[in-house]
């Protein structure tokens, strides 16, 4: 039992049978479309891919030997739809192409909470809204299924019409393969909001801007750019690699103690609490709403200052110098 844990959901706690009589459109196949639609079929239930155009993810999933249909195609006869087109895209989905064939009873499925909590989709009284929302990257999804195991995914019920959403929610996330790991329930709020907090302090934003930051200092005091990376940028996997398996405290006995003393004195020195403070401020702009009311604008004007920040990293010495050095670096990994 643990201690600090709410329930953690594992394969005698889910069934497939609530899932499995089901039609099922996935609409969408990029990162996490692909994993689901793969994952989904291999569990042996009935998945319609559904797509807007035949444009990549089209030949992408007939590649792969599944056979993509226009969106209307897939959700007809559907019984439950899932979002996996971009954070974005999915209102105008929902209210062009779902919402004129939503009948009673039908479910709405999401990877993230987006859409519902920020209320860009209210969907009728008379259907089930559930999550089941992978806590990893899309490939991961498929990779660690393939492998016979699965990612940790969180399920959580927004609208429960038929009295049966969350077992759906676990099945789904069974089908995903989340029970060999644990299934932990959460709320639409509690995982778009945190979500958004892991992804923009740390996991995408935090850690790009401190890896570019320890790069850049390195590379100004004069030393050569690919030291640079491979101090400030290559060698994170590692360490995040033990941090993944053995925690923090794990990883730092797996580093020298000169690392470990150098790490623990210096890191919160440059982490520090005005770091913190901005952290909040941001953390709070993602609470009350603001981020989603910005990046909706951004979207809504062509998405022309997202485009510009990725051109800038593209260009920037950094990823030069890792274009030409992770040649070199994923020679050397193990085959799989
Ligand atoms: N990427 C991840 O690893 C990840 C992790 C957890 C949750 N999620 C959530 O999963 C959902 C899907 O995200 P994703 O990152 O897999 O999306 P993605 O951008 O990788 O894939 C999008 C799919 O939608 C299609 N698409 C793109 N623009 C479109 C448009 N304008 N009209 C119609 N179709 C369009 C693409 O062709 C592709 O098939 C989101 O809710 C996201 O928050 C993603
Ligand atoms: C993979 C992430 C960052 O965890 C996901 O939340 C996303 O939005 O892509
Ligand atoms: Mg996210
Ligand atoms: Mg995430």
């Amino acid at each position: 039992m643990s201690k600090v844990l709410g329930k953690v959901y594992t394969e005698n706690d889910a069934d497939l049978k609530y899932v499995k009589e089901k039609n099922i459109a996935v609409l969408g196949y990029g990162s996490q479309g692909r994993a689901w639609v793969l994952n989904l079929l291999d569990s042996g239930l009935n998945v319609k891919l559904g797509l807007e155009r035949e444009g990549n993810s089209w030949k992408k999933a007939q590649e792969d030997g599944v056979k993509p249909m226009k969106t209307e195609e897939a959700l007809k006869g559907a019984d439950i739809v899932i979002f996996l087109v971009p954070d974005m895209v999915q209102r105008k989905i929902y209210s062009e192409k779902v919402k004129p064939v939503l009948k009673p009873g039908m479910d709405l499925v999401f990877a993230h909470g987006f859409n519902i909590h920020y209320k860009l989709i209210q969907p009728p009284e008379n259907v089930d809204v559930y999550m089941a929302a992978p806590k990893a990257p899309g490939p991961s999804v498929r990779e660690f299924f393939v492998k016979g195991g699965g990612v940790p995914v969180l399920v959580g019920v927004n609208q429960d019409y038929s009295g049966q959403a969350l077992q759906k929610a676990l099945a789904i996330a069974k089908g995903l393969g989340a029970t060999k790991a644990g299934v932990l329930e959460t709320t639409f709020k509690e995982e778009t909001e945190t979500d958004l907090m892991g992804e923009q302090l740390d996991l995408v934003g935090g850690l790009t801007a401190m890896l570019r930051a320890t790069f850049h200092t390195i590379v100004d005091l004069g030393y050569r750019p690919e030291m640079a990376y491979f101090e400030a940028i290559n060698e994170m996997k590692l360490i995040t690699d033990q941090i993944y398996e053995k925690g923090l405290s794990g990883m730092l006995r797996a580093v020298s103690d000169t690392a470990k003393y150098g790490g623990l004195t210096v890191g919160t020195y440059v982490i520090n609490d005005d770091v913190k403070k901005r952290m909040k401020e941001k953390a709070e702009r993602i609470k009350s709403g603001k981020f989603a009311d910005e990046w909706i604008e951004e979207y809504d004007e062509g998405s022309k200052n997202l485009a510009s920040l990725m051109d800038d990293l593209d260009n920037s010495l950094e990823e030069q110098v890792g274009r030409e050095l992770r040649e070199i670096v994923l020679r050397g990994q193990p085959k799989k």
